[in-house]
């Protein structure tokens, strides 16, 4: 049997998002409502199989306080996807996505920008009554940055987490099969390129 593909998956948002607890929903089906903040970094490991591919998941969970930013932004480089977040009850922290887009991708150091694999997660939607940022604000922000695929999560009743991640993972698949593709496309190019230099060396 082939090894599990190794994913690197990083996590930002805001202080105070649910980041940490989307991790543990995801990981381990608990949910701590006295989790403290995070300082620094941390990550969780995670085995996981989407549609026939196993994968070992490498989670990253960052501290979103603007004070620990020199501590977690060493750690983007490397990412094979980055987790969005921000929660429904907090404008400030939806204003802040773009922000978070572009902080990672200073710092990953990303080869294709413009086709890095985000997800964006609005978090704590069983929050109903305290909404400030409505779900079509979202989707529109989300289809006007390239099409991210975006979820409504709860970390809290376990909603939409797991098919988050698998969104992450599958959209991180489809990139490299498109990618794969493309060195197979060039693979007949290449030949005909070179089966003309023969003939043009040869005649
Ligand atoms: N109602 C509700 N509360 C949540 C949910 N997810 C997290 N929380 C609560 O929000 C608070 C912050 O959650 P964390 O997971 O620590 O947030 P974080 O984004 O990791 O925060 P930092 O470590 O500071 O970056 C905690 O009190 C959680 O219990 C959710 O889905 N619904």
């Amino acid at each position: 049997m082939s090894k599990p593909a190794f994913l690197k998956v990083v996590l930002l948002g805001d202080g105070g998002v649910g980041k940490s607890s989307l991790i543990q929903r995801f990981v381990s089906n608990k949910f701590d409502p006295s989790l403290f903040h995070t300082i620094g970094v941390e990550f969780l490991n995670k085995d996981l199989e989407v549609e026939g591919e196993r994968y070992t998941l490498q989670i990253w969970d960052t501290a979103g306080q603007e004070r620990f930013k020199s501590l977690r932004t060493p750690f983007y480089r490397g990412s094979d996807c980055c987790l969005l977040t921000y929660a429904i009850d907090d404008p400030q922290s939806f204003q802040n996505v773009a922000m978070w887009k572009k902080e990672f991708l200073y710092y990953a150091d990303v080869k294709d920008p413009d086709n890095f694999p985000f997800v964006v997660l609005g978090n704590k939607s069983d929050l109903l009554e305290e909404r400030k940022v409505n779900a079509e604000e979202a989707g529109l922000w989300c289809e006007q940055s390239g099409g991210l695929p975006y979820f409504e999560t709860s970390a809290k009743d376990a909603v939409n987490v797991d098919r988050a991640f698998v969104a992450a993972i599958q959209r991180v698949a489809a990139l490299n099969h498109a990618s794969n593709n493309m060195k197979r496309n060039d693979y007949p190019v290449d030949l005909s390129k070179g089966s003309s230099r023969k003939s043009g060396c040869c005649s």
